[in-house]
């Protein structure tokens, strides 16, 4: 068995301290020197394979720069993809855990060394200021090394406990799945990129990783690293490509065992759909995990320390611009605090700075046209939900460079069944929903068909044992932010429509990739 200490996660960067900003800055002019203008191929068998056509990486807080390019997989890579992995899984499945985990140790310890460039890269790529890209790189850490440790608990015969039965030994053992496809989204597109790949991957399964169009450089930079950290060919199939096409020819393959998916509500319930249905030749029930959007509500109540409050709905709101399927979209205050928490809230907001990821500005541009037209669509109908009272335009430019800058806006008196209190935005948009009393605003923040962050800032014991049980989301904060969950310590994933619950970063996770046989031997 693999001897290391016990998991704990990164500590983040203090960047108050000089020095390590200094130390971004640097990183971001090496980045700039060697990584921007890089060209990434797909990875298939252990090979680099280029394709004719390439998906274009665009800076969004400059969209004049392209940041670098990928490959486009075609059906017939993904084709080729998919095989190779199956013939990689005849010897990968025979590993022992123990260096199955090693490997990913090794690429945690990679990562380590790299983690600068790392947040640089995503500065550039998709946007980050410096202290959201320090967490997610610290996130990717963590998820390479939680799941190294977690391998161990399933490893040899006997791994899952069964009663003693007189005459027989009976025993569980847990096995890979097979051939599966992980497709990320592009808003953590290191952390959630590796670490859906890596998972399976220590679990014994091969993986073909389908990363985001919007950020395949950083998704190339991590498949290095786990190359680098000595994975055989085929195992982790490199595959860029337009989820529409690969994608979707993948997710509904008679050959693949397997999808983990992150993304949207409606791109994930429609790959649960075509999985359900069985191709011909397909001899398995496809499994799917899908961990997908939120419409995340934090509750202020009249007991609330209003520091605490104004603090933990800045953060939840705006950290990323609010692209986090866990970021507070909908904040929630009763009535006898309403005007007091709103008018701090709105003037913290209001000293935001506007930027670009290299400036290490609070809120930067959203990641691309779509995403832009589509929030710009909710600001146009914002004025007739509720009251502007911060920001609601779209300018579309910031210190004279186009890219995709969207006011933080904060709409106050919004309905709880408006659309904009319904809907997954996605951007730097918040709803403020007044509640009479505290059963109103816990009723409220249940009236989505969402279920995935949530939070309550009170100082009432009953409240709070009242939330645990009845606030319906897989990721409730009591007087803090609700984003920001660390590996190990926040299992993360939600419920209802923000999917399958499957907790990412949490104990049982490497189960939804193993499945396990009971074997019975009579004496
Ligand atoms: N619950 C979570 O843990 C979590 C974490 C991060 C992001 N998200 C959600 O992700 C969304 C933002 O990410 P996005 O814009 O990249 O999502 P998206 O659904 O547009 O794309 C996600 C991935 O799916 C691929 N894809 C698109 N169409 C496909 C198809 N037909 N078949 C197969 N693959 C296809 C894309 O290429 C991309 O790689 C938000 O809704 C956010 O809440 C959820
Ligand atoms: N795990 C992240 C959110 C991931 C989704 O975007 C958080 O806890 O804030």
């Amino acid at each position: 068995m693999i001897k290391v200490q016990d998991y704990r996660p990164q500590p983040f960067t203090d960047f108050t301290r000089p020095e390590d900003v200094q130390a971004y800055q640097a990183a971001l002019k090496k980045v700039r020197a060697e990584l921007v203008g890089k060209h990434y191929p797909l990875v298939i068998n252990g090979e680099r394979v280029d394709t004719a056509e390439r998906i274009e990486s665009r800076n969004p807080c400059d969209t004049s720069e392209l940041v670098g390019t990928t490959a486009k997989a075609t059906i017939q890579d993904a084709e080729n993809a998919l095989q190779g992995a199956w013939a990689a899984f005849e010897s990968w499945k025979k590993w022992d855990m123990d260096a199955r985990a090693r490997i990913l140790l090794k690429a945690a310890a990679i990562l380590k060394r790299r983690r600068l460039e790392a947040c640089a890269l995503m500065s550039i790529e998709v946007g980050k200021n410096y202290a959201e890209a320090d967490v997610e790189v610290a996130e990717a850490i963590d998820f390479l090394e939680y799941y190294a440790r977690s391998a161990m608990k399933y490893a040899g015969f006997g791994a899952a406990e069964t009663t003693w039965f007189e005459g027989e030994e009976n025993g569980l053992m847990y096995l890979p799945l097979g051939v599966g496809v992980s497709i990320s989204p592009w808003n953590f597109p290191c952390a959630i990129f590796i670490g859906m790949a890596a998972a399976p991957i220590v679990a014994g399964n091969c993986v073909i990783a389908k990363p985001a169009e919007d950020s395949g450089l950083i998704a190339g930079f991590m498949v290095d690293i786990m190359l680098e950290a000595g994975l055989p060919a085929g195992v982790l199939q490199f595959l860029p490509g337009v989820g529409k096409e690969v994608g979707e020819y993948l997710t509904t393959h008679a050959r693949t065992r397997f999808i983990t998916f992150t993304g949207s509500r409606a791109v994930g319930l429609h790959i649960n759909e075509v999985a359900a249905k069985t191709m011909p030749g397909q001899k398995w029930i496809k499994k799917v995990i899908l961990e997908l959007g939120g419409k995340d509500a934090l509750i202020v109540d009249e007991t609330a320390d209003l520091e605490v409050a104004v603090t933990a709905a800045t953060q939840g709101a705006f950290g990323f611009n609010g692209q986090k399927c866990s970021a507070m979209s909908r904040l929630i205050v009763v009535d006898e605090v309403y005007d007091t928490v709103v008018g701090q809230f709105v003037e913290r907001a209001r000293a935001l700075k506007v930027g670009t990821g290299e400036e290490n500005a609070n809120v930067t541009a959203v990641v691309n046209q779509m995403s832009f037209d589509k929030i710009r669509g909710y600001l146009e109908i914002a004025p007739q939900e509720g009251t502007v009272l911060l920001g609601g335009e779209a300018p579309g430019e910031h210190g004279g460079k186009t890219g995709y800058y969207i006011q933080p806006t904060i709409v106050g008196d919004v309905d709880a069944q408006a659309r904009i209190a319904q809907e997954e935005i996605f951007g730097p948009v918040v709803s403020v929903l007044r509640a009479r009393d505290w059963d109103h605003a816990l009723e409220i923040a249940n009236s989505t068909e969402y279920g995935l962050t949530g939070g309550v800032i009170s100082n009432k014991r009953e409240r709070l044992e009242q939330a645990r049980h009845e606030f319906e989301a897989g990721n409730l904060y009591f007087n803090r932010k609700i984003t920001g969950a660390i590996v190990g310590v926040q299992p993360f994933g939600g419920y209802y429509m923000s999917g399958t619950d499957s907790k990412a970063g949490g104990p049982d996770y490497l189960t939804n990739f193993l499945q396990l046989k009971t074997v019975t031997e009579r004496w």
